[in-house]
This record gives structure tokens, sequence and C-alpha cells, in this order.
């Protein structure tokens, strides 16, 4: 079974199929001027391009996230996906956050279906049934499905999170740092079901993260953001590595040490620079440092 059988897609092979122009988030503060956390944020994104943004700590990467999601108030500027302007939260973008937040009264099929009766009410219960248990085993979760969520381990319930998201069949995933509470090998684990799923449904996707690797091994570019305040887009690193991508094969390409490097060079001397968009592709790379030195500043950033 697809997951599109509801609602088959229609904006297919779109280079445009999210785009977000001028983007502004401002709060007021105490002395009756805006504290502007973002501005000037342009992004095109590609149907079934997945995207990694990633920048230092508080620069604004969960803020333009969650204005795509369309749960926080976008300040200026917009945001256009499939088509259509967004003004708030809908089934066409689903979210997962770090913690899942599962309701505990309720099995793992029952946390899925919840969202699936919202934003589906009038599928037959068979229906409703079928994406839920289709959603729960491409997650691996076959087996669990009427397990309770302090039955589950943390991965396993990251694992009803993605399920949950995906059975609403949106046409976008968004994921604030999903799995920034697990441990590495759940984490390698859950990103190939991640990337499994993006390639089975074709869908766009956005992850923020703070894990260099897991940015350059997922997505198809790294967009880079600049320090806050008036945070935008600093440079965005096109990832060539070939889908479907297999772990060990990417790892050991000498290529992705460069563009890891890339990106800790970014986080290290650039980020604080706004100005026009880099657009990085292999061939122009820059900002390499030896061995020594990169690893020297790996301590640095994980220290920070
Ligand atoms: N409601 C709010 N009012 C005022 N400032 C806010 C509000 N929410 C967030 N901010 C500020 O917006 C900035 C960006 O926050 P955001 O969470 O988007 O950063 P981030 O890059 O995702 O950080 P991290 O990587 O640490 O999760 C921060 O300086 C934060 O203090």
């Amino acid at each position: 079974m697809s997951l599109q059988v509801l609602e088959p897609m229609t904006e297919k092979l779109n280079p445009k199929f999210v785009e977000i122009s001028n983007l502004v988030k401002a709060y007021p503060n105490p002395y009756g001027d805006d504290f502007r956390v973002v501005e000037d944020f342009n992004l095109n994104i590609r149907q079934g391009e997945f995207i990694s943004l990633i920048g230092h700590s508080g620069c604004g990467k969960s803020t333009v996230l969650t204005m795509l999601a369309g749960l926080n108030e976008i300040s200026d500027g917009g945001i256009i996906v499939g088509n259509r302007e967004i003004d708030g939260p809908g089934p066409d973008r689903a979210v997962v956050f770090q913690a899942p937040c599962l309701m505990p009264w309720l099995s793992a099929f029952g946390n899925v279906m919840l969202g699936v009766k919202s934003v589906y009410p009038h599928a037959s219960k068979a229906e409703q049934k079928q994406i839920v248990e289709h959603s729960l085993s491409i997650v691996g979760l076959g087996d669990s499905m009427k397990k309770y969520p302090k039955e589950l381990s943390g991965g396993m319930q990251q694992r009803v999170g993605i399920a949950r998201a995906i059975a609403l069949q949106p046409k976008v995933l968004l994921l604030d740092e999903p799995f920034g509470r697990l441990d590495s090998l759940t984490r390698m684990e859950l990103q190939d079901v991640i990337i499994d799923i993006l390639a089975r449904e074709n869908l766009t996707a956005l992850i923020v993260t703070h894990d260099v690797d897991e940015a350059v091994f997922m997505a198809d570019r790294c967009v880079m953001m600049s320090n806050g305040p008036k945070a935008g887009v600093g440079e965005i690193m096109e990832i060539d590595f070939p889908r479907p991508r297999d772990r060990e094969s990417v790892f050991n390409d000498p290529m992705f040490f460069q563009y890891r490097e890339h990106l800790l060079a970014f986080l290290e001397q650039r980020s604080h620079i706004k100005g026009e968009t880099r657009v990085h592709t292999k061939d122009n790379l820059t900002g390499y440092m030896n061995k020594a030195e990169l690893t020297n500043l790996e301590q640095k950033l994980s220290v920070a």
C-alpha cells in the first residue's frame, strides 16, 4: 500500500515546491522596538529534496522550522508550499520534535490513529486502520502496535512520533532535532528509517540538527544559517552523494570529510557574516583545514 492512496500528489518535481521569501521573525522587546531573530531568510526547496538546516545554538533554526510548520506567526515575508501561501498549521506539513510527546493512555496504534482521525475523518474505519498499520510497520513497529508508551524505549517512542507524522500523508516533513535525545546507534537506525521513508514517499523534508555528520549524510543541501540576531542563510552546500545512500560508502568517501570540514569551518569562521548567500558545490568548496586543525576545532565546538 502507498501512503498516497488518499491524496495523490500533483506538484511532482516542482523546483520551488517550498518558497521562503524575505522571512522575518521579530519579537517585541520591553524597550518598544523589535528583537529581529530572523531577517530576510530566503530559500527555495525542490519537491522531494532533503534540506539540513545548521547553525549556532540560538541563531533561529527552530524559529524558521516552526514558521514553516505554521506554529509560529510570521512577522514579515512569506512561505508558499505547493503553490499555497501558508497561514497556519496544516496536514500538508508534519513535524517531528525532539520529544515525541505521546499520549500515555493510548497505545502506539492509538497515538497514530488520533492524528489520522482528525485529518481524515471521512475515510472509512478500515482505511484509517490501514494507514496507521502501514505507518507503524514502515518505522519498524509492526509487532509493537499495541504497546503503550511506558512499554517502549526512547527510540521506539520516537518511531511512533515519526509514524504519527507520516500517517498524515504530509507533503513536507519537518524534523526538529528529532534524534537529539537518542544514543548513537538508535540515532543511526532512525536516520536510515527517515531516509527510506523519504525515498519511498517522495516527501520534501527539512531537518534542524547540530550534528554535522547527520547534516551531510542525510541532506541534498546543507543550509548554514548566519548568527543572530537578524539571522539569514549564510551559505548553501550541495551534497553530491547518490541515493539511495549507503552509510558505509558515504562515510568512507573522501568527499564526506571535505563536506563536514566545510560545515565546521563555516560554524567557526563565517557564521557571523550576513550578506549574499554563497552556494557551494563539491567543486568549489573552500575553507579547508588540515586534520589537526579540524580535530582542534571539533573539540572546541563540542565544548561550546
Ligand atoms: N517567544 C520568544 N520571545 C523572544 N525571543 C524568543 C522567543 N522564542 C525564541 N526566542 C529567541 O529566538 C532566538 C532563536 O531561537 P531558536 O530556538 O529558533 O534557535 P535555534 O537556532 O533553534 O537554537 P538551538 O539550536 O539552541 O535549539 C533565540 O535568541 C531565542 O531566545
